[in-house]
């Protein structure tokens, strides 16, 4: 059995010309809840496309539970639960009709985990799908998924959509579950809430590249948020080393920085920084700041002129 539920070597996938991977090397190991995050358009759909044999890739290789994308089998398929944000299940049917259906298809069904995962939700046996909440139905997906006792679960947004309510029921039957200790989780998500509250490991993918891969903590020690009292004109954003986003607020210039140091404070007084403070980001900040960071002309511009 491999260590490793994904794998990928190098795998590129252009369409046209437009490269959704770019040389992508990738170890997901077994066990725990892995985040996903990339800005729109990083290529994620684009890996699980490929990962799961639907796509090529244009070049590399992708194995999932150990065996090559190209030829899973529909054994190796049923070994991997997926729950995605359009909760797909016939709305004609009713909740015990789909449990029954499941329940036959999967050798490995988990009786008491469907029902201790579906006790979260007010789910009528007799409901029609089409009859359940946005909510109901992610649970229902969810209490499917996990009994079919998958040693992958792929969650892919699962939250889009529900309200705060829903979306705290979704995470709580998830973490009461113990997920984790059954399977591998795949948790992709813009959700930096629920990513900090599950997420064992945090992986960033920007632009079809592999940018960050560690425990959430990690990455928010590498980012840092400097407010500098300067006086007049603030540097060059091309001059300050890691920027990830600057503002000037209150005729104070806020910068939030990538691997910067103590360094980073001498750096400011040789701008003409009389005060400096530093202190440390949230999760959201942190990832938000690094994918948001090609995309802050205009901020940036009022700090640099102000
Ligand atoms: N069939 C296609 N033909 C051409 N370009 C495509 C196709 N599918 C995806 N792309 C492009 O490839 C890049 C990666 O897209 P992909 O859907 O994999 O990203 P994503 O991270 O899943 O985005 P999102 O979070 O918005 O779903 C994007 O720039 C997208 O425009």
């Amino acid at each position: 059995m491999s260590d490793f539920v994904i794998e990928t070597c190098e795998l590129t996938k252009r369409y046209g010309d437009k490269l959704a991977l770019n040389r992508l090397s990738l170890q997901i190991p077994r066990g725990r809840i892995h985040a996903i995050v990339g800005a729109n358009g990083a290529g994620k759909s684009t890996l699980f496309r490929i990962l799961l044999g639907f796509l090529s890739p244009t070049e590399g290789r992708s194995r999932l539970l150990g065996q090559d994308s190209h030829s899973l089998t529909p054994g190796h398929r049923a070994r991997i639960g997926f729950v995605n944000e359009e909760h797909t299940l016939p709305g004609w049917m009713r909740a015990d009709e789909v449990t029954d259906m499941q329940r036959r298809q999967y050798p490995r069904w988990n009786e008491d985990m469907y029902r201790d995962v579906l006790g979260h939700y007010h789910v009528g046996p007799r409901q029609k799908i089409s009859q359940l909440s946005r909510g109901e139905r992610a649970g229902l997906n969810l209490a499917l998924a996990l009994a079919q006792s998958p040693e992958l679960l792929i969650l892919d947004e699962p939250t889009l959509g529900l309200d705060v309510v829903a979306k705290r029921a979704f995470l709580q039957s998830l973490l009461d579950s113990n997920a984790a200790e059954h399977c591998t989780v795949i948790y992709c998500s813009h959700q930096m809430e629920e990513i900090e509250r599950l997420a064992d490991n945090l992986i960033i993918l920007e632009r079809g590249e592999l940018k960050h891969m560690s425990p959430p903590d990690e990455f928010c020690e590498r980012v840092r948020h400097w407010v500098a009292d300067i006086p007049f004109r603030g540097p060059e954003r091309a001059q300050i080393p890691g920027l990830l986003l600057a503002q000037k607020i209150d005729n104070l210039y806020h910068y939030t920085v990538l691997d910067q140091d103590d360094d980073f404070a001498a750096f400011l007084r040789e701008n003409g920084a009389r005060h400096v403070q530093s202190m440390p980001v949230s999760l959201d900040s942190a990832v938000n700041g690094f994918l948001a960071k090609d995309h802050a002309a205009p901020l940036a511009r009022e700090a640099r002129h102000g």
